[in-house]
């Protein structure tokens, strides 16, 4: 590679990411070569990587490029593809904007997840539309340090196992993937968020990301809080015709979910460009041999 590539770094409640604009696909990203940008002591630092595409120009995309010009092209700190990121759509939106890709109101981004509708509101939040959650009969526990808890299965285009437990710390050191059993219920591994409760529909969480390890705040996965602990809790939008909205605290900051009675779950935050510069293509090619 002997082109000088343009990065961005950004994040949404301080899940970050490395942005790399590439509107025509023509940017080779291994999994090695995503890995080493993520790597936060050799590379870059992210928990994520967000290629920027033209729908147009990447096969996965081609078929949404009606709906949305943009394509998110996800991927994980440690070069695996993720279906969603619910963060990454915030950040994807606001580094549109930066970028002079968009000015205001309603912007469409394809992911592998669907179309995906975010908004930037006045006040600089980001909402986004995330669709419906999926609740798999499935379900699995989650295991840490000798304590077993069953986890709520939820889809949200990415798997999830929330886990209500009394204390966060409970969850351990989370250097590693908590084990889950049934291994049949995520066959494609998950990610798993450990929930207290912190008042009436608000909670906080931790998580561990598949792919990334213990993140400060996980979009998709906040989501996927709401919707369990709404259930616990007896609700249901799709029940009582009323909208439903929790916070959830994550390390990095909170986030607002909102599920409405069609099933459809918003999810409000920030979302932060904090650096922009050029990738080395030397280091980037011997980073990857
Ligand atoms: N941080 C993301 C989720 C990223 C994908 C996830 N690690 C997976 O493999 O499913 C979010 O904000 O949703």
């Amino acid at each position: 590679m002997s082109t000088r590539i343009a990065f961005l770094k950004g994040h949404g409640t301080e899940n970050d990411f490395v942005i790399v604009p590439d509107p025509e696909n023509t940017i080779d990203l291994p999994p090695a070569a995503v890995a080493a940008l993520c790597d936060r002591r050799a590379g870059i630092g992210g928990d994520g990587l967000l290629h920027v595409v033209r729908s147009a120009a990447h096969p996965e995309a081609r078929a949404m490029a009606g709906e949305a010009e943009w394509f998110m092209d996800y991927r994980n700190g440690d070069g695996s593809v993720a279906e969603m990121c619910g963060n990454g759509v915030r950040v994807f939106a606001r580094y549109l904007q930066h970028a002079g890709h968009v000015t205001e109101g309603d912007i469409a981004v394809a992911t592998r997840g669907g179309v995906k509708t975010a908004h930037i509101a006045k006040d600089g939040d980001v909402t986004v539309g995330m669709g419906r959650a999926i609740l798999p009969e499935a379900q699995a526990t989650v295991s840490v340090d000798g304590r077993t808890w069953p986890a709520r299965n939820v889809n949200m285009g990415n798997p999830h196992a929330v886990a209500f437990v009394e204390d966060l710390d409970h969850a351990g050191h989370l250097f590693t993937p908590p084990p889950f059993s049934p291994a049949a219920v995520y066959p494609d591994g998950v990610n798993v968020e450990f929930v207290v409760d912190r008042g009436l529909r608000h909670v906080a969480v931790r998580v561990h990301e598949r792919g990334s390890g213990e993140t400060r705040s996980c979009g998709t996965g906040a989501c996927a809080v709401a919707v369990a602990a709404a259930r616990r809790d007896g609700v249901d939008p799709a029940v009582t015709g009323t909208p439903v909205t929790y916070t959830v605290d994550v390390p990095g900051g909170r986030l607002v979910i909102t599920e409405r009675p069609d099933g459809g779950i918003e999810m409000t935050g920030p979302a932060v460009i904090v650096a922009e510069g050029e990738i080395d293509p030397g280091w980037l090619d011997s980073a990857t041999l």
